[in-house]
């Protein structure tokens, strides 16, 4: 099946009843037109010739009764349009959502991603569209049908005239929708930016700067720059349709007079009655709309295939392919290597890693120290697998990431990342990530039994409360308790292998301090990954890495690492000379010394 059937299909699911009205409803109307033709044709002869008039008022009230039908069909057909519509919007989001399955994070950090989902989203948003003009598509073609057959029946040539001069629209139309994908492209930053504008300027976190800096004039500007690039693009697009239609459309009057002046020909040579004249006159009118309906409607033709590409593509760079094959899918990780790694972010200009070489053992407890941007998240993540790498550079228990299937090797893998997540969930949903079923409330009860800290006093009785204040009725937490909460997610995965990327950089000293070294000593025998700036947090690590400019400069214990009086050393004492003087100030002042 070709993908654009598929998404035909895709889109048609579960519509099946509307999909049947809406073909009924559009059946009768060539029928509707046949009559009307006949009796238009009867009234004007009848008119012509000695008129009846009680015969006229049955032949007038049946063409009016016809166009009552016809506006209710139409009505009708309207209504069940707008609910295939809502249908097929969902059901296309359903499939987005459902498709996106990312297996790294290397592209989806980057502002191309973001670009390239505005861009696809817009392209689903014409397909949605496309239901009404496909309906509008097929009513037409009927109508056509009709019409241009009685026309046929009378000269073909008038038939022939008609259809010839209504074809530069058709070209006007699909020229239009593959215009319409390449304003796509260009509107998408603008787009972004006047989306980012308008949440700047309505976010309750953003307001409260607003408020304090005065920036409101400013992100207002930028907002409207922002929005008018927007305006103009689409301006310029709409302009070129006008252009374009304006050239095409000429071509319809000439047509629809040579039409006339066949049909005049043939009353003149009594070959037609005057009443088939005026029916077959409106008639030419009637295929000239339909004609120009069709050819908006087909523009359909290039936009399915232009969104099914689109969406392809979107899955091709992002997302690995579920057809795909890997060698392996380790079950029980022992070993983690890296093999004079060098990694660089899509479009960096420099390496945020090079020449790492580190090995990782399961029940390890490592920590990454270093400055700020020195690669301590980066590195992280990437043993962890959650970046994409070439080949022979990192090896998951003897294979090498790529032969990996990574959703496998990710179901052993827990992680606090330091744009932890912040659901408008509740507490047992928020940790569990699950339906809170029995078992799922159990076992966050469970969690939170050993390590209360986790969440706040109040709510241990209350952990169907929702967090956050986006949704009404919710609680929202301070910053150190979203992190709170945070960590018992990744302590409710109970993974062999845990990162903590600054996790507990929001709590107070003595609570950090004190949960890092549950943490450790619960997950004995398991692998634990600490990115901290906390030397006193790093010091409870077995191992110590020390990265400078995306490189190890310094590996070992604690107490290694200090006898070494290298980079480790020089944090250390700098951070415990400051932390000396500032006791030396303090007993100063309270007049201990
Ligand atoms: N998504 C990204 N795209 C491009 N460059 C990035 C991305 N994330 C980080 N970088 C760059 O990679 C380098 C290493 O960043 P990383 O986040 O690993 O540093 P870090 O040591 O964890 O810093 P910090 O202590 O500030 O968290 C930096 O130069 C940073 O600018």
């Amino acid at each position: 099946m070709t993908t654009s059937l598929r998404w035909f299909r895709i889109m048609m699911q579960g519509s099946l009843v509307s999909i049947s009205v809406v073909i009924l409803l559009l059946a009768i109307q060539p029928g509707v037109g046949w009559l009307t033709f006949h009796l238009n044709k009867q009234l004007f002869d009848q008119m012509a010739g000695h008129a009846i008039w009680k015969e006229l008022a049955i032949i007038a009230a049946l063409l009016a009764g016809l166009k009552l039908l016809e506006l209710i069909l139409t009505e009708g057909s309207r209504l069940v349009q707008a609910q295939l519509s809502l249908r097929i919007h969902n059901r296309l989001e359903h499939h987005l959502y459902s498709s996106i399955q990312p297996s790294s994070i290397t592209q989806l950090e980057t502002p191309a991603f973001n670009h390239d989902m505005t861009t696809l989203k817009n392209s689903l948003n014409q397909i949605e569209q496309s239901i009404s003009s496909i309906i509008g598509l097929v009513q037409q073609v009927l109508i056509l049908g009709v019409y241009g057959y009685i026309i046929f029946t009378y000269s073909w040539l008038t038939a022939l005239i008609l259809l010839l001069f209504s074809l530069p629209l058709f070209w006007v139309e699909l020229l239009s929708a593959l215009r319409l994908e390449k304003y796509f492209h260009k509107v998408a930053q603008q787009q972004i930016e006047s989306m980012l504008a308008s949440d700047l300027i309505l976010k309750p976190q953003a307001l409260k700067e607003t408020m304090i800096f005065g920036s409101q004039r400013y992100l207002l500007q930028r907002w409207s720059e922002a929005a008018e690039a927007v305006i103009r693009k689409t301006f310029t697009l709409k302009l070129g349709e006008f252009n374009l239609r304006s050239v095409a459309i000429i071509f319809q009057p000439i047509g629809f007079l040579l039409a006339q002046l066949i049909f005049f020909n043939k009353l003149v040579g009594n070959t037609i009655t005057l009443g088939d004249y005026a029916a077959l006159s409106a008639a030419a009118l009637t295929v000239f709309s339909s004609m120009t309906q069709i050819a908006g409607n087909s523009r359909i033709f290039n936009q399915i295939p232009i969104a099914t590409r689109n969406f392809k593509t979107f899955l091709a760079k992002y997302i690995q392919s579920p057809e795909q094959s890997y060698a392996a899918q380790p079950a029980s990780v022992q070993h983690i290597r890296l093999n004079r790694l060098t990694f660089a972010y899509p479009n960096a200009a420099a390496s945020a890693l090079s020449d790492i070489s580190l090995d990782l053992n399961d029940q390890d407890v490592v920590a990454i120290v270093g400055e700020n941007g020195s690669g301590k998240s980066t590195l992280a993540k990437v043993v962890l697998g959650l970046h994409e790498v070439e080949p022979d550079m990192l090896y998951i228990h003897n294979h090498d990431i790529n032969d990996i299937e990574r959703q496998s090797w990710f179901k052993q893998v827990s992680v606090v990342n330091q744009d932890y997540m912040k659901y408008s969930f509740s507490v047992y949903e928020n940790i569990a990530l699950h339906h809170p079923n029995e078992e799922v409330q159990h076992k966050v009860r469970g969690l939170i039994q050993a390590y209360p800290m986790l969440v706040p006093a109040e709510l241990h009785d209350e952990l169907d409360t929702v967090l956050g204040n986006s949704l009404q009725g919710g609680r929202q937490l301070s910053g150190g308790q979203w992190q709170r909460i945070a960590i018992a997610r990744a302590l409710y995965k109970d993974s062999p292998y845990l990162l903590l990327d600054e996790a507990t950089s929001e709590l107070d000293p003595i609570t950090e301090l004190d949960l890092v070294n549950r943490i450790i000593t619960d997950r004995a025998g398991k692998t634990t990954v600490l990115v901290t700036h906390n030397l006193s947090v790093a010091s409870m690590a077995k191992q110590i890495i020390v990265m400078h400019e995306g490189r190890i400069i310094e590996k070992g214990s604690h107490q290694e690492l200090l006898l070494g009086k290298g980079m480790y050393f020089e944090m250390w004492n700098k951070r415990h000379q400051y932390e000396g003087e500032r006791v030396h100030e303090q007993s100063y002042v309270s007049g201990l010394v």
